[in-house]
């Protein structure tokens, strides 16, 4: 059936061929007019067509690399000729349709075709109409008496799923601030740790992933609720305990850009709320060690850090060529921070996430965590043995070993980072095998947990002095001795 009216149509196009070959324009406008009508007689088959540039000034179609991304996930490997569109990474080719072919999709048990088609230019001459007389285009073919579920459905589920694939593939990009003009600076952002590699508690993980989810599909709740749409989670603990790479967990789970904001670098408040006006949606703002950062809590500076400035400035990174009077000349005051994160400004572009990451909770402006602000705390801790088991997998590629029951006592006994736990379970040398390395790891526990028993030894000992000095001096006081 559908041959037949295969070759009626091959036989239209023909005529159609001739139409606009032969005909002068105002009568070839008719003719095609009525061809149409004609067409659309004998054949049942409806078609939509998604061409590549859209609009007066001839964008690129969204809907059109939605399709395009959407054909390439779910039916490419059907289509006998494909295209290396462009190389994802460096690393693997991305195959789409060639022109001129088809594929066959289904929906809801209904058949539909897809074809990728071009304009083929009448001539080579360029102009400004250049790019719409080359564009590309893919066209939907399908049944009439589908028509509802094609046009109310069906292409929703392909922009939506298009969509989805478009922001899992994109590149991420990192933006640090610059200092010297208030702007940011992008580079592609690669951090490979995901929820997955992160060493935590299984259900804190899955607590963290199933906020931020609740988060990013709450467009219409929070404009119901008539607040902006953010989230901000303050990241707290020892150094060390993966505030940073939870940062970069959550930019991969969510697939958001980051942008880092180094409040040091940042003049002024005026300069500040710019830099915020400036980022786009789908983001995460990080403030890393906010306790660090001006007079909102204090310098966290220490001496000996003045050599270290010298050593930045020698750096190409225009951050760590500012030298600390330039630190020291910004004027981002708390209030100015607060406003920019929960106040008229913070509305702008919506859906962003803001983390601020700190080692020292207690020293923070309790108006700057408050709850509201900082939606979410999380403490990052010690390493336990469930965050152990994470990393035995990531380093080791093993989730049980004989010597893992040591290694659970001993993390019940004393206090490691996963920072150093990461690096006493890594191999030092190629050929060193998995038992090497647990009792690298064992030996690294036994020694912590001598120096804790000692420090608290000591401890002990300095407060019994203390103690004691304290009742010799009242003693004198009383005795009144000189
Ligand atoms: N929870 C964790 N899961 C996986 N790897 C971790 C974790 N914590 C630390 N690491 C490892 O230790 C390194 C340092 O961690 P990270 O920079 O995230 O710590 P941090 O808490 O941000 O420290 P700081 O307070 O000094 O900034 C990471 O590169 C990672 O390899
Ligand atoms: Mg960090």
């Amino acid at each position: 059936m559908i041959a037949q009216y295969g070759s009626a149509i091959g036989g239209f196009m023909l005529l159609q061929a001739m139409i606009q070959k032969y005909f002068p324009a105002m009568l070839r406008d008719l003719l095609e007019r009525y061809f149409h009508k004609l067409v659309s007689f004998f054949d049942p088959y409806v078609e939509i067509s998604f061409p590549e540039f859209t609009g007066r000034y001839m964008e690129r179609s969204e809907a059109f690399t939605a399709i395009q991304n959407y054909l390439t996930e779910n039916a490419t490997s059907r289509a006998k000729r494909l295209k290396a569109d462009s190389v994802k990474d460096n690393r693997s080719l991305i195959l789409s349709m060639a022109d001129h072919e088809e594929v066959a999709d289904e929906y809801k048990g209904v058949k539909i075709t897809w074809s990728s088609n071009k304009i083929v230019p009448p001539s080579t001459i360029l102009s400004f109409h250049s790019v719409a007389q080359n564009q590309r285009y893919y066209k939907l073919t399908f049944h009439q008496r589908h028509r509802n579920l094609i046009t109310q459905s069906y292409i929703d589920h392909v922009l939506t799923e298009g969509k989805a694939i478009t922001s899992k593939n994109r590149r991420r990009k990192l933006y640090t601030n610059d200092p010297q003009d208030c702007t940011w600076i992008p580079a592609v952002f690669k951090h490979p740790a995901t929820f997955e590699t992160l060493a935590m508690h299984p259900d804190r993980k899955k607590d963290i992933m199933n906020d931020l989810t609740k988060f990013t599909e709450r467009k219409e709740y929070y404009a119901k609720i008539g607040k902006a749409w953010k989230r901000g989670y303050l990241l707290h603990g020892p150094p060390g305990t993966g505030k940073s790479t939870m940062i970069a967990a959550m930019a991969n789970f969510l697939t958001y850009d980051v942008y880092d904001l180094e409040l040091t670098a940042v003049k002024n408040n005026t300069e500040l709320r710019r830099l915020l006006i400036d980022t786009s949606s789908k983001a995460i703002i990080v403030i890393e060690d906010i306790d660090c950062s001006l007079d909102l809590t204090g310098q966290r500076k220490e001496a000996g850090e003045d050599d270290k400035d010298k050593e930045d400035d020698k750096d190409d990174n225009p951050l760590k060529k500012m030298t600390k009077k330039e630190q020291k000349s910004s004027k981002v005051t708390l209030s100015g921070l607060l406003n920019v994160i929960d106040g008229i400004w913070s509305a702008c572009g919506g859906e962003r996430i803001i983390v601020f990451t700190t080692n020292h909770l207690d020293k923070l402006d309790p108006a700057l965590i408050r709850r509201g602000r900082m939606d979410k705390h999380i403490e990052m801790s010690y390493c336990c043995f469930e965050s152990f088991k994470v990393l035995a997998i990531n380093y080791l590629n093993i989730e049980h070993h004989q010597l893992f029951e040591t290694i659970s006592r001993l993390f019940g006994e004393t206090k490691m980072t996963p920072a150093d736990v990461a690096e006493n379970l890594m191999p030092k040398f190629d050929n060193e095998d998995v038992e090497v390395c647990l009792r690298h790891l064992i030996e690294a526990l036994e020694a912590a947990k001598k120096k804790t028993e000692k420090d608290a030894q000591l401890k002990a000992k300095k407060e019994k002095q203390e103690k004691r000095l304290k009742w010799w001096r009242e003693a004198k006081k009383r005795w009144k001795i000189c």
